[in-house]
């Protein structure tokens, strides 16, 4: 079984997935991390975001690993964890250019097929494009603004310059952001967390 979780940028998906997965005692997968393990790669590597074939290359030459646990996933790059460099104002700034190459889409996407069911996917396409057979769909939103009061707590900008990063991230992840026809959307904006997770895993217990 697989459910997908997609939406905006800080609507919640991970912590919103790692806790619905807990619930189900299996994993999540995270894949905007993969998208964001590009960014790394290609920022320590000095190449230019925009050069797909350079990167690709890259990323050939650096196995990069995903790991999804119930509990937190983890990434590695070879035998080093890189998970903790993941979030930063850096990659939240380079990360869509990375992801807007169809080559990087596709060293995403064959990653998270060959995965081992059952698992919570969640990410911006998980429902559209990389598991449109999953039974159970959702799709969060918020106001930038509750958005950007959220992700406060986790990083050092103020809250006008938050909102700001994400509705630029939107707008670049326009591409990938449309909920599934068949998913559930729920705007997270009057919900606390354990509500959202709760609303969930009532909608897939049935
Ligand atoms: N319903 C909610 N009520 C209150 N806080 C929430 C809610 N959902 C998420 N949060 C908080 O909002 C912040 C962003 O959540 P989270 O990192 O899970 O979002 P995300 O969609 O995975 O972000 P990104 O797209 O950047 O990876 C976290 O601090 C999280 O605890
Ligand atoms: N399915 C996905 C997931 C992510 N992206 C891109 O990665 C960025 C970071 O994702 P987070 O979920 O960690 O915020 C995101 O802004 C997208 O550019 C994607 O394209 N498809």
């Amino acid at each position: 079984m697989i459910v997908t979780i997609d939406g905006v940028a800080a609507s919640g998906k991970s912590s919103v997935s790692g806790g619905v997965a807990q619930a189900l005692g299996i994993p999540y997968v995270s894949s905007g991390l993969l998208y964001r393990a590009a960014t790394l790669l290609g920022l320590e590597g000095g190449l230019d975001l925009q050069d797909a074939p350079r990167l690709l290359d890259h990323l050939r030459a650096h196995p990069v690993r995903l790991e999804p646990l119930a509990a937190g996933n983890r990434v590695w790059l070879g035998e080093q964890e890189i998970t903790d460099r993941l979030h930063s104002t850096r990659i939240d700034r380079g990360v869509s250019v990375v992801a807007a190459h169809p080559a990087v889409r596709a060293w995403v996407d064959e990653q998270l097929r060959a995965l081992p069911e059952p698992f919570v996917a969640e990410g911006r396409d998980m429902g559209t494009n990389v598991f449109p057979h999953a039974p159970h769909k959702f799709y969060l939103t918020a106001s930038a603004r509750i958005r950007a009061e959220r992700r406060s707590q986790e990083r050092p900008e103020n809250i006008p310059e938050i909102e700001a990063a994400l509705l630029r991230r939107d707008e670049l992840d326009r591409g990938q952001i449309a909920p599934a026809p068949d998913a559930r959307v729920l705007d997270t904006g009057p919900m606390t967390l354990d509500q959202v997770i709760q609303t969930i895993l009532a909608d897939i217990r049935g």
